[in-house]
């Protein structure tokens, strides 16, 4: 699967965001090292914290499906630039070593990142 493919799934998912409070609708999706692909938008809850991203709705899709092994992770919202996941969902990308970001908006521009690009020095299991 190309990275534009993986774009357009995230693309499709977020037509699905509840976005209720904050309307900026998100989609991601994620590629397995076996070419798999599982989709996540974000969605909202009245309570706002319990609010969870698009990133790791589609990380917690696959690893609730028994797939934890992954090639990348593409991300696509309404932004000026290209859309960048937020620091919670850095740490969820951190922890399953994702090691390819795309991260992508409507108008087609498109941004392709490592894992130790967005997150320098991260806090992993090494440091427990
Ligand atoms: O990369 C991002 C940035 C924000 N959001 C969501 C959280 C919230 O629902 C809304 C506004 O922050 O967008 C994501 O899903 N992913
Ligand atoms: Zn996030």
């Amino acid at each position: 699967m190309t990275d534009q493919e993986l774009i357009e799934v995230a693309k499709a998912y977020r037509e699905r965001a509840y976005a209720a409070y904050s309307n900026f609708k998100v989609g991601a999706a994620v590629l397995t090292k076996d070419g798999k692909v599982f989709g996540g938008c974000n969605i909202e809850n009245a309570s706002y914290p319990v609010s969870n991203c698009a990133e790791r709705t589609a990380i917690f899709k696959a690893v609730s499906e028994g797939h934890r092994d992954f090639a990348a992770i593409a991300i696509i919202a309404d932004t000026p630039g290209p859309c960048s996941p937020c620091g919670m969902c850095r740490q969820a990308i951190s922890e399953f070593k994702i090691p390819k970001i795309i991260m992508a908006n409507l108008k087609g521009d498109v941004q392709v990142a490592t894992l130790a690009e967005i997150l320098p020095f991260a806090f992993t299991d090494n440091d427990l």
